[in-house]
C-alpha cells in the first residue's frame, strides 16, 4: 500500500471528513429551516436556495467518490440523448444492486448540473437520517412507506406539487424497492413464477405501481425515462466505507432515454411495460458479465471542480473553530473538559459510523424478504 492510500486510510482523516461533514450539514440543515418563512413569501426562490443548500451536502459525498477514492465512471449512452442530459426533467430507473448505487448516481447528476435538485422515491426511515434525510424534507424528496395502500395517494400527490420546479430535476426510482439479496431474489422469483412471468438473474422483480404513479403524474413536467444500468469491473463490492479509506472502484452506467410517450397509461400495460424492461436490463447485465462492457458507445462526462472546492471551502471554515477548541483544551489541563471532548467526539463518530451504516447491504430491512401477503418494511 502506498503512502497515500496509508494515509486516506488514517482514521483522524475519516473523523476530520465525518467532523466537517456533520457538522457543515447541520448548519446547512439549520439554513433550510431558516427558509421556511421564504415559502409563503416567493416558494420559488425558497426552492432555488434550497437546491444550492443540498448541493453543499450531497458534493461532499460525491467528492469523495471522485476525489478522495478516485473511482471512475464511465457513461454508456446514445450521443443524442447525451445533448439532453441535464437540460430535462427525467425519470430514472436504476437497478438497486450495490451499496453506492446511489453514490454513482449523484456524481452524475453533478456532472449534468442537477445534484442540487435531484430526488428519489425513498423509503420514509431514511427521512429521520440527520443532514441528508433532513435536508430532504426541503427538496420536497417523496418518502413512501412501501404500502400501497398508504402510499398512492402521498406520493401522487408530492409528485403533482413538482410541476412548477423551478429548476431541471431527475427523479430516481429503484423499482425494485430494496437492495439485492441472494433471499429477497429468491422469494421474488417464486412472485415471479406464480405471475408467470419470465425469471430474472441479476434482479427483483420490478414493483410496478409506484413506476406507475410516478409516470402518470410526472406526465407534462418529465420528458423521459432514463432506464439506467449500473455494474462495477471485476466483480467489485464497493461500499462507502471503502470509499472514505480511498479505495478506487471502476462504475459503468448504460444508460438509455425513453420518451415518456413510449410509456403506456393504463396501470396494467404499464406494468408489463415495466417487467419487459427490466427483461431488457437483465441482458444488458448479461451481456456486462460476459464481456466486461455494455453495449453503445462511451460518451463519459468528466468530473468537475466543484465538489472538491465546496468540500475544501466548508474544511477550512471549520477547521478554525476546531483549532480552537484543541488549543483550549490543551490549554485547560482539565480532566473533565477532556473527558466532556472525548465522549462528544466518540458520540459524533458513532453517529457517522451508523448513517454510513444506512447504506450497508448486510443491515438491509426486511421489506421484500416475505410472501407478498406478509410483507414488512
Ligand atoms: C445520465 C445519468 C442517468 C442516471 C443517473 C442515475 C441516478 C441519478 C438520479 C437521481 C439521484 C437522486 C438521489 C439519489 C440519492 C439517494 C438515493 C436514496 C436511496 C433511497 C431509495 C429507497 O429508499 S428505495 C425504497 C423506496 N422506493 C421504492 O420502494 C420504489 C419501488 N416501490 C414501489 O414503487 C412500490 O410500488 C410502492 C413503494 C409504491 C408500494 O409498494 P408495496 O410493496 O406496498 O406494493 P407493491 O404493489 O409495489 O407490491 C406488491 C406487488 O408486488 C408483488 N410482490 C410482493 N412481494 C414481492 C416480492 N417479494 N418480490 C417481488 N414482488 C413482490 C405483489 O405480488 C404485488 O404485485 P401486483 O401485481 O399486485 O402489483
Ligand atoms: C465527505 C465524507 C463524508 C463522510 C461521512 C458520511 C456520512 C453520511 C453517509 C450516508 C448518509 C445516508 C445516505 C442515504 C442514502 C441511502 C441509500 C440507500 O441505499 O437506502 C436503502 C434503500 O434504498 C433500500 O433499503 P433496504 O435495501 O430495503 O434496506
Amino acid at each position: 500500500m502506498g503512502l497515500l492510500q496509508m494515509i486516506k486510510s488514517q482514521f483522524l482523516c475519516h473523523l476530520f471528513a465525518g467532523y466537517v461533514f456533520l457538522v457543515s450539514g447541520l448548519i446547512i440543515n439549520l439554513l433550510q429551516v431558516c427558509t421556511l418563512p421564504l415559502w409563503l413569501v416567493s416558494k420559488q426562490l425558497a426552492r432555488r436556495i434550497n437546491i444550492r443548500l443540498a448541493y453543499c451536502i450531497n458534493s461532499q459525498l460525491v467528492a469523495a467518490l471522485e476525489w478522495w477514492s478516485g473511482t471512475e465512471c464511465t457513461l454508456y449512452t446514445d450521443p443524442k440523448s447525451y445533448e439532453l442530459y441535464g437540460k430535462e426533467n427525467a425519470v430514472v430507473v436504476l437497478n438497486h444492486s450495490f451499496e453506492i448505487d446511489f453514490l454513482c448516481g449523484w456524481t452524475f447528476c453533478e456532472r449534468f448540473g442537477v445534484l442540487g435538485s435531484s430526488k428519489v422515491l425513498a423509503k420514509k426511515e431514511l427521512a429521520y437520517v440527520p443532514v441528508i434525510g433532513w435536508s430532504w424534507y426541503f427538496l420536497e424528496i417523496v418518502f413512501c412507506k412501501r404500502r400501497w395502500e398508504e402510499d398512492r395517494r402521498t406520493v401522487a400527490e408530492s409528485l403533482q406539487n413538482l410541476h412548477d420546479y423551478p429548476e431541471n430535476f431527475w427523479f430516481l426510482l429503484f423499482c425494485e424497492g430494496t437492495r439485492f439479496t441472494e433471499k429477497k431474489h429468491q422469494i421474488s422469483m417464486q412472485v415471479a413464477e406464480s405471475k408467470g412471468l419470465p425469471k430474472l438473474k441479476y434482479h427483483l422483480l420490478p414493483r410496478t405501481k409506484g413506476f406507475w404513479v410516478t409516470v402518470q403524474n410526472l406526465r407534462g413536467s418529465a420528458a423521459a425515462v432514463y432506464d439506467s444500468t449500473l455494474n462495477f469491473r471485476n466483480n467489485e463490492t464497493p461500499s462507502l466505507l471503502g470509499i472514505l479509506n480511498g479505495k478506487k472502484y471502476h462504475a459503468d452506467l448504460y444508460v438509455r432515454r425513453i420518451p415518456l410517450e413510449q410509456i403506456p397509461e393504463d396501470e396494467a400495460d404499464c406494468a408489463a411495460w415495466l417487467h419487459k424492461l427490466y427483461q431488457e436490463k437483465d441482458s444488458f447485465q448479461e451481456h456486462y458479465a460476459q464481456t466486461g462492457r455494455y453495449p453503445g458507445p462511451i460518451v463519459s462526462p468528466a468530473r468537475r471542480p466543484w465538489t472538491l472546492i465546496n468540500w475544501l471551502f466548508w474544511s477550512c471554515l471549520l477547521l478554525y473553530p476546531l483549532g480552537l477548541l484543541l488549543s483550549q483544551l490543551v490549554s485547560s489541563g482539565s480532566v473533565l473538559t477532556l473527558v466532556v471532548s472525548v465522549a462528544l467526539c466518540s458520540a459524533a463518530s458513532l453517529g457517522v459510523r451508523w448513517m454510513i451504516g444506512q447504506t450497508e447491504i448486510n443491515r438491509s430491512s426486511n421489506y421484500g424478504n416475505k410472501p407478498a401477503s406478509l410483507n414488512n418494511n
